[in-house]
């Protein structure tokens, strides 16, 4: 058993979760039997489009319960695992609020799970230490720290580890839960409140079923309705149409929306991956320039300050790059020219990945947001139509795209089923949604009659064989034999393989790989 399981699995926690299971995992069940009854129409040649039957939301004059005092000023947060020393340095970093994420940046082993949930209670307690073995540092809190919000693993997600009448609990349930029993009523002693962060929502009937979860968890421990405060992801393309009613489901318990750009490409190729007209060019080449993600984005803030809610701005993949200056200098640079441009659209404050990237955006945001936030800046010159949000970008695949999306992927699974679900890779920050925009063009590619390379090559089954086993030979060259063997490289290879030539895509690679994860 890992240790410390009995201080979270307690039996009055245990009996929480078994409320919330029985209350609500019917109904996740049909939401995500909705998700793929929606995925038909889209083969079908839907097109997603703004909602006929809630016109009166978007139309309606509203806004959300007022946020907060200590969540007014968000303009860095710094996101990351829920592993020990990396939740001290993040509280430390300097940034206003820290995402603790179980979702993207975490690989949901059963130790990642409950040491998470430990690490996070010792946190809201301020009595989280670390020592690192190897080199003696110890860690331990600041007299100020970063607020604290939890990313929730997404309704796709199982808990394995706790089974009800047989089925699994579903993972964004047991984090919530567990978060939110032991630590609603210390947080809210200590002046501020159990904060989430939503990821990956399709709708706003999901937005819907996380309301209901909030108001029937508070009730429970006899906490006031509307202490819970989520900031929603808007990170799938049906999601997009849908910004207005999702604050209002949640309009008691929201504090903003956040523009996950990484998982909103990989949504975008996923959902419209059969479309004649949709074919996206290599990764590198769809940015935050692209006109279908500042429609996006800019819709995303005049919604929010429309309902007086925030909007977030997203995470940059730029790392520091140690010693190599001037590398690490055009990082920096490419950094700051995403934050200035979120803040100068109204962004209301914006994610990094690393504390070393702090300061950067801070900076930026310093210079152009002298109020704690610009909710004020309505924004109402944006007009955004749905050709614009599903305006699909142009541009060139490569033979490098290709090459890159292979390696990079089979790189980030191994991490992720070794357990870690972030890294490094090529200097840039990789997670899982990062790693399943990689898999999904490669699946799209081979079959999308314009999957074709630059030079008009066919993008087909032998092409990708090739290309895959050359990068793999590669790979094994640069991390060695040894590790490639016991690195999970060649789990993490035929995962992906796999993933690509099922012809029936696969909703998230997390859900294969889950099955591998003890
Ligand atoms: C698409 C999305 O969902 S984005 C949000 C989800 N993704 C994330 O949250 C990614 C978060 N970032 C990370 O996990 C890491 O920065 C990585 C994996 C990208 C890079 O990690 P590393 O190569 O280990 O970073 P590096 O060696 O430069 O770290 C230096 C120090 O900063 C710390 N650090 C790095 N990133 C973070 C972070 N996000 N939070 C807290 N501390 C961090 C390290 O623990 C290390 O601390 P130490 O000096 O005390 O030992
Ligand atoms: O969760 C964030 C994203 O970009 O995806
Ligand atoms: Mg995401």
């Amino acid at each position: 058993m890992t240790v410390g399981t009995e201080e979270i699995l307690t039996p009055e926690a245990l009996e929480f979760l078994y409320c919330l299971h029985e209350q609500f995992n019917g109904r996740r069940k049909e939401l995500l039997a909705a998700r793929e009854a929606r995925q038909r129409r889209f083969d079908a040649g839907e097109k997603p489009d703004f909602l006929e039957e809630t016109k009166h939301i978007r139309e309606g004059d509203w806004t959300v319960a007022p946020i907060p005092p200590d969540l007014q000023d968000r303009r860095v947060e710094i996101t990351g695992p829920v592993d020990r020393k990396m939740i001290i340095n993040a509280l430390n970093s300097g940034a206003k609020a820290f995402m603790a994420d179980f979702e993207d940046a975490t690989s949901p082993t059963w130790s990642n799970m409950i040491d998470g949930q430990l690490n996070l209670k010792d946190a809201v307690r301020r009595t989280i230490s670390f020592e690192q073995a190897s080199n003696g540092k110890s860690y331990s809190l600041n007299d100020e720290t970063a607020v604290l919000m939890v990313r929730a693993r997404g309704l796709h997600l199982d808990e394995k580890h706790i089974r009800i009448d047989g089925e699994p609990i579903a993972g964004g349930l047991f984090d919530f839960g567990l978060y939110f029993f032991h630590n609603a009523k210390e947080l809210l002693s200590r002046g501020t409140g159990p904060y989430f962060y939503l990821p990956k929502l399709e709708s706003h009937l999901e937005a819907r079923w996380w309301n209901e979860v909030f108001v029937f968890a508070q009730e429970k421990l006899g906490i006031p309705n509307g202490t819970i405060r989520s900031t929603v992801l808007i990170e799938t393309i049906p999601a997009a149409f849908e910004m207005d009613e999702i604050l209002y489901e949640l309009r008691d318990h929201i504090a903003g929306l956040n523009c996950g750009r990484w998982d909103y490409i990989f949504s975008f190729i996923k959902r419209l991956r059969t479309q004649p007209d949709v074919i996206l060019p290599d990764r590198g080449q769809v940015t935050m320039t692209s006109p279908f993600m500042r429609a996006y984005t800019q819709l995303c803030i005049q919604t929010c300050h429309k309902r007086n809610a925030f909007a977030m701005g997203g995470m940059a993949a730029q790392i520091p790059i140690r010693n190599n200056a001037q590398a690490n200098e055009e990082a920096f640079r490419k950094v700051a020219e995403d934050k200035r441009r979120e803040v100068t659209d109204g962004h209301d404050g914006t994610w990094v990945a690393h504390p070393g990237l702090v300061a950067v955006a801070k900076a930026e945001f310093d210079a152009q947001m002298e109020t704690p936030n610009q909710v004020h800046r309505k924004r109402e010159d944006v007009n955004v139509t749905a050709a614009d949000l599903l305006e699909v970008p142009t541009g060139t695949i490569t033979e490098e795209g290709l090459r890159t999306n292979c390696s990079v992927g089979v790189q980030y699974i191994a991490s992720w089923l070794r357990g870690n679900g972030a890294a490094p890779i090529n200097h840039l920050m990789e997670d899982a949604a990062t790693a399943e925009i990689s898999r999904s063009q490669v699946w799209q590619w081979i079959r999308h009659p314009e999957g074709k390379l630059i030079d008009g090559r066919d993008i087909n089954v032998d092409l990708f064989k090739k290309v895959f086993t050359d990068e793999m030979k590669k790979l094994k060259e640069v991390v060695g034999e040894k590790e490639f063997r016991f690195g999970k490289f060649n789990e993490a290879a035929d995962l992906f393989v796999d993933l690509t030539f099922e012809d029936e895509f696969e909703e998230f690679l997390t859900l294969q790989g889950y099955e591998k994860l003890s």
